[in-house]
């Protein structure tokens, strides 16, 4: 029996809703858990269906930032934040930089309204917050080729795996408002999880900044610099591993009879909504879990077969090979 009005059920989930996109780690839990017991598998069920589109207004606008970004390097991560950023309204096109060697990528920045440039120096002349999205071992030569047209009104923003904000400071100069930030590829849909810390003379004001631009795709966490190798292994590569999820159980779907369309929307549609669940009631994953899991029912035999694969140690050992391979990337 549940003793919880819907209405005081939906104002804890719009509590949750407005809290968890900055977070600071110190004060996660606090933000994330809402009271024991505020949930019922009855309000549950309320909670998971379709939540009709809520039309824009000034409290659910994204806030803007009235600054011209640039992007040297515009790959697959540039085009995820920059498409990002404007579908979301937080910036224009029109004030979106982007410099790439190769052409078909600068075509692609200027297929959805940015401007391209062919020098990484003019990007940085005509930009304030100049993200590096090149591989990692290009940041430094990178940083050291524009770093004498790198004012005090830019703030540089790093997305790359594994270099710490000590290299940036060695090859801009110490004087510079350095930022890293670990992204994941879908704030292209409004859904990143993201991390960043500050470095050189940034200010939290610059923090700010980011914190908006990242607010409006997803949600970042401020976390301490030795933390982001952890972070790159869990979301930054973690899109990764969640498509081959999809992809397999989408495979299954296809072995026991489906046709693939149908297998593949039901296998996206399961993990979406079974992420939701986690982010909305925060409650474990391992207690939801049990709630699909009847005795001796369909659930059981399936999770038995995936223990019997290590499917938790295989997770875990993916998280920590990536993390420490964002620990090698520096030392390259
Ligand atoms: N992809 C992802 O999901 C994530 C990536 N990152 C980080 O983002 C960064 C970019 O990754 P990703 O977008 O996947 O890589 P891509 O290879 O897709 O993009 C990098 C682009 O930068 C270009 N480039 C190379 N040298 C320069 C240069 N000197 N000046 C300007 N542009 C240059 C590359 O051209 P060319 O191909 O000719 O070298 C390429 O088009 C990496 O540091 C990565 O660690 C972080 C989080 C997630
Ligand atoms: O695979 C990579 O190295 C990059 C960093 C995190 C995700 N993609």
């Amino acid at each position: 029996m549940c003793h919880v009005s819907p209405a005081l059920f939906s104002a804890g989930l719009q509590n949750r809703q407005e809290s968890y996109n900055v977070v600071d780690v110190e004060t996660a839990a606090t933000y994330q858990r809402p009271a024991e017991g505020l949930l019922c598998p009855f309000y549950l069920r309320e909670a998971s269906r379709p939540q009709p589109h809520q039309p824009a207004t000034d409290s659910n606008m994204p806030q803007t930032v009235s600054k011209k970004l640039g992007f040297i390097g515009a790959g697959q991560m540039a085009e995820a934040l920059a498409r990002g950023f404007i579908d979301r309204g937080v910036i224009k096109a029109a004030d979106v930089h982007c410099t790439d060697p190769v052409q078909a990528r600068r075509e692609v920045f200027e297929g959805f309204g940015c401007q391209a440039q062919t020098s990484n120096v003019d990007v940085v002349k005509n930009s304030e917050v100049i993200f590096l999205a090149v591989k990692p071992q290009y940041v430094s030569v990178v940083l050291k080729e524009v770093k004498q047209y790198l004012t005090d009104e830019h703030i540089v923003v790093s997305i790359a795996a594994g270099i710490p904000l000590a290299v940036m400071k060695e090859s801009a100069g110490d004087d510079k408002r350095l930022v890293r930030v670990m992204p994941n590829t879908p704030c292209l849909v409004g859904e990143t999880a993201s991390a960043m810390c500050l470095g050189g003379k940034a200010s939290d004001a610059d923090g700010d900044i980011v914190k908006t631009l990242f607010n409006a795709v997803g949600s970042i966490f401020k976390v301490d610099e030795k933390l982001l190798s952890a972070v790159t292994g869990l979301s930054g590569s973690g899109p990764a591993y969640v498509f081959v999820v999809i992809e397999a159980l989408a495979d299954g779907g296809v072995r026991a009879g489906l046709p693939r369309d149908i297998a593949q929307q039901l296998a996206a549609q399961t993990v979406l909504g079974s992420a939701k669940m986690v982010l909305e009631t925060g409650k474990h994953p391992g207690a939801l879990k049990d709630m699909v899991t009847s005795p001796a029912g369909t659930t059981i035999a399936g999770v038995h077969e995936l223990e019997k694969c290590g499917i938790r140690a295989a997770f875990i050992n993916a998280v920590l090979a990536a993390s420490t391979r964002a620990d090698e990337l520096s030392k390259l």
